[in-house]
């Protein structure tokens, strides 16, 4: 395992404009033969006030990325900070409230709580943390994802697109420093999806969030300003102002054409004509300005 924080920059923290970065970042899993290197030695800077991408086939590392630098999941070696926060060293109850405070989450899976109402979900991390939110920001978060006449309805009586977009309500309803959203679209048909990237993207332009999504999907990553490739637990490469060809050109590269490569399924599927995998966010409505 190469790492060692040492070899990498000098303490980098308080640099403005900087979310969240790592330096050095590994992670295995098991140990001896059964080693698995998750994460090898990776350095990231994760812009304040931007919408970052990260791409990768299967098993590349994306999630661990996501919760190393979440402080879900601890690392092996290396530095992470949030802001000038290093969270790496942090006990469990600190990370818990940096996490509370300072950072919202999306997954796959909405992760409401079924017996609670929209507007009860939304505010629940606060009201666990016993803190009253901001009205006004509340108000324009529930406006800007055209949920004010849904804050009565309980998950169960929303639509699949609606329940995420709660979630994102709730991501940000503490205007969190960093939103982290794992396959958020993962979940939803293609319309549902798009709407909630529309959101997402929002949240970035209108709103000054931070936003780092892990995705499979050409067609969402093309919403971001910035996608990250992993590939084998590694940043191999990057793209800013992304398009879903560009990407999907990219992501094929990395496949070498090799079905047997993990995650080839998802490029071939919308590259060779036989229609996108299940879920897949169209290429139409794609906000890139420019061709790379
Ligand atoms: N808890 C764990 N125990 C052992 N190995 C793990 C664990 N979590 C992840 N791994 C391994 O670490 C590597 C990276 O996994 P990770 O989930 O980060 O990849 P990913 O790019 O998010 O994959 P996917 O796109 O399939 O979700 C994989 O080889 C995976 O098998």
């Amino acid at each position: 395992m190469s790492n060692a924080a040492a070899e990498h920059a000098p303490n980098p923290a308080s640099a403005d404009g900087i979310a969240a970065r790592a330096r050095g970042l590994t992670k295995a899993y098991g140990s001896g033969e059964t080693t698995v290197l998750a994460l090898d030695s990776v350095d990231v800077d994760i812009a304040r006030g931007r919408f970052t991408a990260v791409m990768g086939p299967s098993g590349s590392g994306k999630s661990t990325l996501m919760h190393c630098l979440a402080g879900l999941d601890n690392v092996s070696a290396g530095q992470v900070w949030l802001g000038d926060t290093e969270i790496t060293g942090l006990r469990e109850r600190e990370l818990t409230r940096l996490r509370r405070d300072r950072i919202g989450f999306m997954f796959q899976s909405f992760n409401l709580i079924p017996t609670l109402n929209a507007a009860e979900n939304i505010t629940l991390p606060m009201d666990i943390a016993g803190k009253k939110p901001d009205e006004k920001w509340l108000d324009q978060v529930i406006d800007t994802l055209g949920l004010r006449d849904r804050l009565k309805h309980r998950p169960s009586q929303l639509s699949g697109g609606q329940q995420q977009r709660v979630a994102c309500a709730r991501a940000l309803a503490s205007r969190p420093e960093l939103i982290f959203a794992d396959e958020p679209t993962g979940n939803l048909d293609s319309r549902a999806g798009l709407e909630v990237l529309g959101f997402l993207r929002e949240a970035v332009d209108q709103l000054g969030q931070t936003v780092v999504m892990v995705t499979h999907d050409p067609g969402a990553a093309a919403h971001s300003d910035l996608v990250l490739f992993l590939g084998d637990g590694r940043i191999v490469d990057e793209m800013e102002r992304p398009t879903a060809e560009a990407v999907l050109e990219r992501m094929r590269l990395f496949a070498g054409g090799d079905p047997q490569t993990p995650g080839f399924d998802v490029v071939r599927g919308r590259s060779d004509g036989s229609g996108p995998p299940p879920g897949a966010i169209p290429t139409t409505g794609n906000p890139s300005p420019e061709e790379p």
